[in-house]
């Protein structure tokens, strides 16, 4: 679920300079130059000249300053105007008339001036003006200058961790206050997700009721789902249909800015939403601030990330489930999250917001297409089944590009063939990240899900299937299993437990072979697995009769520390591990590929079905086994039936096979 688009609106909070260090620099250095010319003008006569201004004056002289030093002495001088930096004086000529001597670049240290003046009884002030502010900047400039430089360097020094110095003082514009109008019915093909996030709603629009009875209420809510598929929508939505407002920072946002100010944005975020509680605070992105600490380590922005991780952890912890504040945060790599974050009391529910299938993409297309003119002749259906894999943005970005390329071809409705072109389109910009999963590749995803399915409902001790999906799930899978987690933590699990983990992951590839002819890559992961269950059975658990109890390799969650080899073995003994994982995988294999052919009929009604919506629930998944079975007189095999049912036959006759001998 790696998300290459995700830098394209990182910094959409960020202020203009921000993005512009550059730009800013020189906008900064040209103000401050045009000030100081403006200033100090043009050497400063002309500024002096015009205070001098009730002088008969005929002539303006420019003359270096020992000129006018000598004429001083002369004793030709009527009055003189002293700046910081330049000198006047009104010199009387022969002839009576007067002309204006000006000087700049007066040495500031010649004290012999004033008592010559006194001396000569030559009127004389000085002026505060353009002499004293230039005086001043003439000081200053440095010093801006060097700031500009500073700021400059630290702009460009800290873009490599994505932060900014301008951005401190910004830093308010990071926190979007809203109160939007989004309700659910805008956010489609998330029917479940939606169903999780409704109850908060209800909670922010009677808050009292539930703080009356001391219900607790959840603080906090992952969303979790690949990129584009509405998270941000749908928590704008519950904002929306509770009518509270919706505070919105981006974790990106937050690491980017000045040391510091992380934290304190936080504090600030927490206490705006409290101040207008009932609130929904709404966190893009959250995996850029809740990194999990171990995983991290490169220098600088990790101290700031921390620093604002313990701040929000800190500001969940403080308001009580009393408060009508909720936390909703997105990510797409929930694995790479901080476990203190997931920790009850704060982000302890996670849900899904995955990729749409057939009915969700045709919902989002009609919500989408409400503004734009459709013609008659557009079959929405059609587009819906041709994008598969796409999220709810592309699906959004597939009507605006048709509507686009219908009005460059001056038409007044978008016709089916702009939205044909647009998919196609859509697809083309994607090929690398999500390339289009092809109808033969699709058939073989549905029989190798169909495979595991059908061996997770028949085998005891397997978890039940709660949904079966071939909407591809960003890079890598092209479908999966959902299997029910268990209700309490597990701790331990049996033997049985452990085979049934691994009939169910050989039942893709068996289906493969079984009902396509030919084995493909994509039980890769699934024979891994398998591999290292048994691997394991027998050299940490103790539960194969190659090592019996001797165990070869610490387990990683051993409390003992430190997993590998604890113990030296034999290369006879290896090759007995070997042979014993390979003939172990084989014997389960058969029993699986066996099973799969008794069960032909159901695989091919679930192989159909699944071709034909793409996501099946794992009742779905029952209902067809069970009637595949009654259809040819089998007695059942399903082991995960509805209570009254499974009561008669908890001990199926698919008896747990144990392969040791
Ligand atoms: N399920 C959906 N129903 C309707 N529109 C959707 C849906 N998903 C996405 N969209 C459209 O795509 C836009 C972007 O989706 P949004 O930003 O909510 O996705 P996201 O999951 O938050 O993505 P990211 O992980 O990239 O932040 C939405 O504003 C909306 O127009
Ligand atoms: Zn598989």
């Amino acid at each position: 679920m790696a998300n290459p688009n995700q830098n394209n609106d990182n910094n959409k909070n960020n202020n203009f300079f921000n993005n512009n260090p550059l730009l800013a620099f020189a906008i900064f250095s040209i103000v401050v130059i045009m000030i100081f010319k403006v200033m100090v003008g043009d050497g400063g006569s002309e500024g002096l000249g015009s205070m001098l201004g009730g002088q008969q004056v005929t002539q303006n002289k420019h003359v270096t300053y020992s000129e006018i030093k000598k004429e001083i002495k002369e004793g030709k001088v009527e009055s003189v105007k002293l700046a910081s930096s330049s000198i006047e004086a009104i010199v009387i000529n022969q002839n009576g008339t007067k002309t204006r001597y000006s000087a700049s670049n007066v040495p500031a240290l010649d004290r012999d001036l004033i008592p010559l003046l006194e001396e000569k009884g030559i009127k004389y002030e000085g002026v505060i003006g353009n002499g004293f502010f230039a005086e001043m900047f003439s000081m200053l400039l440095p010093i801006i200058i060097f700031f500009a430089i500073w700021i400059f360097l630290a702009r460009r020094m800290s873009k490599g961790m994505g932060g900014g110095i301008l951005g401190a003082g910004k830093a308010d514009k990071l926190i979007n206050s809203e109160k939007p109008n989004t309700k659910f019915d805008d956010v489609q093909g998330v029917e479940e997700a939606k169903d999780e996030v409704k109850e908060i709603v209800d909670f922010l629009k009677y808050p009292e009721r539930y703080i009356q009875l001391g219900a607790k209420i959840p603080k906090g809510l992952l969303l979790v789902g690949p990129p584009g598929t509405g998270k941000t929508l749908l928590a704008k939505a519950v904002a929306g249909e509770a009518e509270v407002p919706f505070f919105s920072v981006s974790g990106s946002a937050f690491i980017e800015m000045f040391v510091g100010v992380g934290a304190s944005r936080v504090r600030d975020l927490f206490a705006q939403a409290k101040k207008e509680a009932p609130s929904i605070i709404f966190i893009d992105e959250i995996d850029a601030i809740g990194k999990s600490r171990a995983s991290g380590g490169q220098m600088g922005g990790n101290d700031e990330r921390e620093q604002t991780l313990n701040q929000l952890l800190a500001e969940m912890d403080g308001f009580g489930t009393d408060t009508p504040v909720i936390v909703l945060a997105a990510t797409n790599r929930p694995e790479t999250l901080d476990a203190a974050l997931l920790r009850a009391g704060r982000f302890d529910r996670q849900v899904l917001v995955d990729k749409p299938d057939f009915e969700g993409r045709l919902a989002i297309l009609k919500v989408h297409s409400k503004d734009v003119k459709l013609s008659p002749d557009v079959d929405l259906e059609i587009v819906a089944k041709q994008t598969a894999g796409l999220a709810g943005a592309d699906l959004a970005n597939i009507i605006n590009e048709a509507a686009l390329l219908a009005g460059r071809n001056n038409k007044k409705m978008i016709e089916q063939s702009d939205l044909l072109e647009a998919i196609e389109r859509a697809f083309v910009g994607l090929e690398k990240k999500n390339r289009k999963v092809s109808d033969m590749e699709k058939r073989i995803v549905a029989y190798h899900e169909s495979g595991h399915a059908l061996m997770a409902e028949l085998t005891k001790g397997a978890t039940r299937v709660t949904k079966v999906s071939i909407v591809p799930r960003g890079l890598g899978a092209l479908g999966y299993t959902l299997h029910l987690p268990s209700e309490e933590d597990r701790f331990l699990k049996q033997k049985h437990e452990l085979l049934a983990e691994i009939d169910v992951l050989l039942g893709g590839r068996a289906a493969e072979e079984v009902f396509i002819g030919e084995i493909s890559t994509g039980a890769g992961n699934d024979l891994d697995r398998a591999t290292m269950i048994i691997k394991d059975m027998i050299t940490v658990y103790g539960m194969s009769d190659v090592a019996g109890l001797m165990v070869l390799k610490r387990s990683e969650h051993s409390f003992l520390g430190g997993a590998g080899a604890i113990t030296e073995y034999s290369e006879k003994m290896s090759e007995a591990i070997d042979a014993h994982i390979k003939s172990t995988l084989e014997e389960h294999y058969e029993y699986v590929k066996q099973t799969l052919r008794d069960y032909k009929g159901a695989i091919e009604k679930m192989t159909a079905e699944l071709l034909e919506v793409e996501v099946i629930e794992g009742t779905t998944v029952q209902k067809i086994i069970d009637e595949y079975e009654k259809e040819h007189n089998m007695s059942s095999r399903l082991v995960h039936k509805p209570k009254e049912e499974a009561s008669q036959d908890t001990s199926t006759e698919q008896d747990i096979e144990d392969t040791e001998k």
